[in-house]
């Protein structure tokens, strides 16, 4: 497997759990590692591999669509994205905001899946 990488795509995306964030966009940024066929390589067409163009511009038009309350959520709706629409058979997505904490320059979530791997349980806590 290849892998193609996208480092540091700025988005604008409505996300977060706070009044302030479900009224205006903020600025996120996405590092996104997906794995392709290796075979592309032999014939040097497009056809073979998987457009990172398109995913760009598929993953900026979903997040203009509508409201995350959690970074979590968002990263799975990406990580799904790439399964069902483009067939990737791995990837890794990380989403930072910038800024939003005092003394903290970046928070955010990273998750790495395969497409044949069942998604984690999600843990159960009682208190
Ligand atoms: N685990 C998470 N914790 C928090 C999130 C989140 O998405 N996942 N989000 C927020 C707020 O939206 C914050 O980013 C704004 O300051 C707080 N905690």
């Amino acid at each position: 497997m290849d892998f193609i990488f996208v480092e540091g795509l700025q988005v604008e995306a409505s996300v977060g759990i706070y009044e302030r964030e479900k009224r205006a966009t903020q600025p996120l940024e996405i590092n996104l590692t997906f794995g392709v066929p290796d075979a592309a390589a032999a014939r040097d067409d497009i056809a073979d591999t998987i457009d990172y163009d398109v995913v760009v511009d598929r993953i900026r038009a979903v997040l203009a669509d509508r409201h995350f309350n959690l970074l979590e959520t968002l990263g799975e709706f990406i990580v799904d994205l790439l399964f069902s629409e483009f067939g990737v058979p791995w990837v890794r997505v990380s989403i930072a905001k910038m800024g939003v904490m005092r003394g903290v320059r970046r928070v955010g979530v990273f998750i790495e899946r395969g497409r044949d791997e069942p998604a984690p349980p999600r843990p159960h806590f009682q208190f």
